[in-house]
């Protein structure tokens, strides 16, 4: 069943430039789509535009049936708490623990005072806990975001993203700022979400072959329109220099 659909969506920031053109795709649950295309060619915005974190200008996105474009600010706030999002530069609160963080992802279901008042049930605590000790960082729970590695850091993200109990994740570059032995421990992770506990994932990656490797289905992305949208398999390396409009050798990363 279609978890995501979207329909001729277009996007442009100004009046001069279309970002995005008549995109058209469709998410089932529990996949893992990887979004791949070079530079500028739009690959954030569209990610971004899912939960609407930018505004997009034509088309419809329907998420779990429900029309993303038409909804107020309440529907908005429940909306993302079934989107969570993973990012390129984690987006933790430095000076704030590991904990903390994580429990930042329950602020969807707060009020906001208490939110502010950080007044979380035993039940989130022990919930974080247990995705803390999933992802293998539990021992850093009451450090400082700050003192812990790009890697960890992810991972913390990652737990914060699925502390909120998500239908999708959204991840935006997720490993561009990591290392290749910390890239393998979070994409691990990310494809365990999907598989263990039937997340969706949808990731934006500048790695072609982790791509390849991860995905059940890649979206090639050039100049803001769909120019692939298959499984690795199907991904030739005539396709792969079509998306990128080159040979492209030097591109991929092992
Ligand atoms: N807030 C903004 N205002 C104006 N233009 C923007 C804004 N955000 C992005 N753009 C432009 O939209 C285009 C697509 O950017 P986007 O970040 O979506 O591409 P991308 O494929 O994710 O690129 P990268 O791989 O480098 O992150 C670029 O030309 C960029 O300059």
């Amino acid at each position: 069943m279609s978890l995501l659909t979207v329909e001729g969506l277009g996007k442009s920031y100004t009046a001069d430039k279309q970002i995005l053109k008549n995109i058209n795709f469709e998410i089932k649950a529990g996949e893992f789509v990887s979004i791949i295309g070079p530079s500028g060619a739009g690959k954030s915005t569209m990610l971004r535009c899912i939960n609407r974190m930018v505004e997009f200008n034509e088309g419809n996105i329907l998420f779990n049936q429900q029309d993303v474009g038409s909804l107020n600010k309440k529907g908005l706030r429940k909306l993302r708490t079934n989107i969570g999002m993973v990012f390129q530069h984690y987006n933790l609160v430095p000076r704030l623990t590991v904990i903390e963080n994580v429990l930042h992802g329950r602020f969807g279901y707060k009020t906001t005072f208490q939110g502010l008042l950080g007044r979380y049930t035993e039940e989130e605590k022990e919930r974080a806990f247990y995705l803390l000790e999933k992802l293998g960082i539990h021992e850093h729970a009451y450090k400082r975001c700050d003192q812990l590695s790009g890697g960890q850091q992810q991972r913390v993200g990652i737990c914060r993203a699925l502390i909120q109990e998500p239908k999708l994740v959204l991840c935006d570059e997720p490993i561009a700022s990591l290392d290749p032995n910390s890239s393998k421990i979070i994409m691990d992770h990310l494809k365990s979400i999907s598989t263990e506990m039937g997340i969706t994932c949808l990731v934006n990656l500048h790695q072609v072959e982790v791509a390849q490797h991860y995905s059940d289905r890649i979206i090639g992305l050039n100049n803001g329109e769909i120019v692939f949208n298959g499984t690795a398999y199907e991904l030739t390396q005539e396709k792969i220099n079509h998306i990128y409009g080159t040979k492209t050798k030097d591109l991929i990363i092992a």
